[in-house]
């Protein structure tokens, strides 16, 4: 049971490193999460605004995971053109636009008004 469960976590963090290996974006992603972490550690954050702000962190790294997962499978599936492929692949991008739209919102409404405020 335990050996299952160690497997399948290996399974689950190779997936991870892979997205950071190939996707630009992913690198991107981490990059601004670092810095969304170091200013809230000086920013003296709630408990509230910190689950907002991971939240946003995490919502923004699962749909790049998601996304890269349905690039992969429909390059599998259809390598040739087909409108149900542009479909998925063009959801799956609006799914982590839409995870980006959320952090800026959460970084505009919990992070800039202290950073401000500190001016
Ligand atoms: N097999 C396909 N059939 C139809 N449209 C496709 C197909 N493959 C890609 N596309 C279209 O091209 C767009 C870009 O696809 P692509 O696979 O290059 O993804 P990407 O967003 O550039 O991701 P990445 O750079 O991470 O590979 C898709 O959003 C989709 O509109």
């Amino acid at each position: 049971m335990m050996k299952g469960l160690l497997k399948s976590f290996t399974f689950a963090l190779a997936g991870i490193w892979y997205v950071v290996r190939t996707q630009k974006n992913m690198k991107v992603h981490f990059t601004a999460a670092l810095l969304a972490v170091v200013v809230s550690l000086f920013l003296c954050l709630s408990p509230l605004e910190w689950g907002l702000v991971f939240s946003a962190i995490f919502m923004v790294l699962l749909t790049e995971c998601i996304n890269t997962a349905i690039e992969a499978v429909v390059d599998l599936i259809s390598p040739k053109f087909h409108p149900l492929a542009k479909i998925a692949k063009d959801c799956a991008a609006g799914a982590v636009l839409l995870a980006a739209v959320y952090s800026l919102a959460v970084a505009g409404l919990v992070l800039l008004p202290k950073v401000w405020g500190r001016m």
